[in-house]
């Protein structure tokens, strides 16, 4: 399972928990301005807006590539992919569109879009295909939520045609497609932060007895739909300071109300789904940060800090031990 969200103070954030039972192996990953995107079916983009995110970065005609699981250009677009299994399909190739591969949605977005607004206009022309990086990666099922400061969609690729929603919860998770998961919110319209009134009798004397009874009912599971609900309660109720580490605080608060612990989700024998990451990222500053199942304290990597016209990848491995800092 995996969960995205974007957040508003001065600045604007988006993040993601990528939930899991194993790691493929990611870096948070810069591509600067001058590398050749060669895309398989697209022609090449040799110059572009730089990006930021976290990817595995795998060989591709002996060169690196970085496969993003999600990540910000330097407009401050950001877009993150979340699993879609059983609903994500892919088109055949129409040599009348742009044909982009679903491991390239991400990196062709970022690269050529100054806001979500172009994006969509690029969506028209686009088809995305089920083109795989290679033999032993098939293609990923998945859809992919792009948010900038003004606008936040969904976009779905399934068999009866690509789909784009508008997203005004700021939050996806995985399935059932987004339509069902906003309309699933109708549930739960009675929650409130705020104490409970007797609305149930008037002939009973029913008392709100602990804090925090507003929300009773609020989804406590780690389902998708469950994370839908908890995420979006959390996010449109965050009270935070405007400063960054109030913001970036908050933020991974918000997604820490939907942390997946090992042995709570066990998807086959033995093996558990975890929280392998969580990412927020400052889409204004293009800036990085990421905690990891072990490694609670928040990490920061600036892409302003890197030389953004050359042309080769930056990666930065991920610090995943866990640390203690002891005061006596
Ligand atoms: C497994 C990841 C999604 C995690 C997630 O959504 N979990 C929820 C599980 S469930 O639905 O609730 O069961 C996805 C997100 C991004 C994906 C990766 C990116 O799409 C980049 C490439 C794409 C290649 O086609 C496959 C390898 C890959 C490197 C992908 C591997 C894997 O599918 C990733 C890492």
């Amino acid at each position: 399972m995996c969960t995205a969200a974007t957040y508003q103070t001065k600045n604007f954030y988006m993040g993601r928990t990528l939930d899991y039972e194993f790691s493929y192996g990611n870096e948070v990953t810069i591509t600067p301005r001058n590398y050749p995107f060669h895309f398989r079916h697209a022609g090449t983009l040799s110059s572009h807006y730089a990006m930021i995110g976290m990817a595995h970065v795998a060989p591709d005609n002996g060169v690196d590539y970085p496969l993003y699981y999600d990540a910000c250009n330097e407009k401050g677009v950001c877009m993150a992919g979340l699993n879609f299994v059983g609903n994500a399909a892919y088109a055949d190739i129409i040599d009348t569109k742009e044909n982009v591969a679903q491991f390239e949605f991400i990196p062709w977005i970022l690269s050529q879009c100054a806001s979500v607004s172009e994006a969509k206009e690029k969506l028209v022309q686009m088809n995305l295909v089920g083109t795989v990086f290679a033999s032993h990666f098939p293609a990923a099922q998945l859809h992919w939520m792009i948010a900038d400061k003004s606008e936040n969609i969904v976009v779905e690729s399934m068999a009866d045609g690509l789909h784009i929603y508008d997203n005004p919860a700021g939050v996806l998770t995985n399935n059932p497609p987004f339509p069902m998961q906003m309309f699933a919110l109708n549930n739960y319209a009675a929650l409130s932060s705020r104490q409970p009134e007797n609305h149930f009798s008037d002939k009973l004397n029913l008392q709100a007895y602990s804090r925090g009874m507003g929300a009773l009912g609020l989804p406590g599971d780690l389902s998708s739909q469950s994370r839908f609900i908890r995420v979006a309660f959390t996010r449109l109720h965050s009270i935070s300071g405007s400063s960054e580490i109030d913001s970036v605080s908050q933020f991974f608060h918000i997604l820490g109300s939907v942390d997946q612990q090992r042995g709570c989700c066990e998807v086959a024998d033995g093996k558990y789904e975890i929280t392998i990451y969580t990412s927020c990222c400052n889409t204004d500053k293009g800036i990085y940060y990421y905690t990891t199942y072990d490694n609670h304290s928040i990490n920061g990597i600036d892409m302003h800090h890197e030389n953004l016209d050359s042309a080769e990848l930056i990666r930065f491995a991920v610090l995943d031990a866990g640390e203690i800092h002891w005061q006596n």
